[in-house]
């Protein structure tokens, strides 16, 4: 199974173009769609979940066992194999975690209430919320929000499983659950991963994908994509104030904090006077495919 997305456009009515030919191919297991914020992540997954309409373009679901699925025509036959983990999960305040998870359940079809017990209790199991299932969803943490979301979105077997930003706002150690449970997802499933965390696609990710401003600028296996940009990373403490003067030289990919003091990481095929030579990481990549895309646009 794989999911194939074919020059895909979407320009929003006040003239935002918020995918531009998007094309990528999506195989299973857990693949990471990582951008900024704006870049268009949301809207993508918002047209393969069926909830907005694209202005051009193909989106299929090969090799199913129901055949090929066109996303665009056969929105029905997509929900029927769709789990959905939008990034704005309203829950009900005063609503339990077992009541809403049994009503989501029997929307998706499940209507045997036996069956739907059976079911319930696994995936509550499943994500650790067992102890509370009869708490108000009003009186759970972020993580515990986000591991009931991932709950529904597991309703009824899905084989493809969108989940759009689901660690932001999480503290480390429920971040860390979460990815246990994502990771523990079927083998046989397609899940994209939609995320501004590096770290969360380096931890989960053996496929991905980068946007930026409605482009994908980059594709592929991470550890491909960092081989690629080896030997090509220097850094430097910097005072402050000399950043500007850095940025008009080298192509400055990023700036951290270290200890108080500024370190800086730039793009360069050969050594720079000055810079040592850095280990390249996905952060690298990532962040040296956005500069030089973002930089072109502006020249452009
Ligand atoms: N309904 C809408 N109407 C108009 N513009 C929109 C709409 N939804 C998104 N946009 C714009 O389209 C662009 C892409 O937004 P989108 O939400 O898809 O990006 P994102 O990568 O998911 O970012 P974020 O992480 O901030 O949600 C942004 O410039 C955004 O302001």
């Amino acid at each position: 199974m794989k999911l194939t997305i074919q020059d895909l456009n979407k320009t929003y009515s006040n003239g935002v173009k918020a995918l531009h030919d998007v094309t990528l191919t999506i195989p299973q297991g857990m693949f990471g769609l990582l951008g900024p914020n704006g870049a268009g992540k949301s809207s993508l997954m918002r047209t393969i979940a069926t909830l907005q309409e694209a202005d051009s373009g193909q989106i299929l679901l090969e090799d199913t066992p129901m055949g090929t699925i066109d996303v665009i025509r056969q929105k029905d036959s997509i929900r029927r194999v769709l789990g959905y983990l939008p990034q704005e999960f309203g829950v009900y305040p005063k609503v339990s975690a077992e009541t809403m998870l049994d009503h989501i359940a029997s929307l998706k079809g499940i209507s045997n209430s036996r069956e739907r017990k059976l079911i319930v209790d696994a995936l509550l199991e499943k994500v650790n919320l067992s102890h509370v299932k009869k708490k108000n969803l009003g009186t759970f943490s972020g993580g515990m929000k986000q591991r009931f979301g991932i709950a529904q979105a597991l309703i009824g077997n899905p084989s493809l499983i969108i989940v759009d930003e689901p660690t932001a706002g999480l503290d480390p150690a429920e971040r860390n659950r979460f990815h246990n449970l994502l990771s523990e997802i079927g083998e046989n499933t397609v899940v994209i991963l939609s995320t501004h965390i590096v770290e969360d696609v380096t931890n989960l990710c053996s496929d991905m994908a980068i946007i930026s401003l409605g482009n994908v600028i980059a594709q592929g296996h991470p550890a491909d994509l960092v081989a690629a940009i080896q030997g090509k990373i220097w850094r430097k403490i910097i005072e402050k104030p000399e950043l500007d003067n850095y940025k008009a030289n080298h192509q400055v990919i990023s700036t951290q904090l270290k200890g108080g003091r500024t370190q800086i990481h730039i793009y360069s095929d050969s050594p720079q006077l000055g810079f040592d030579p850095v280990e390249a990481d996905l952060e690298d990549v990532y962040f040296s495919k956005i500069t030089s895309h973002q930089e072109l646009r502006v020249m452009s």
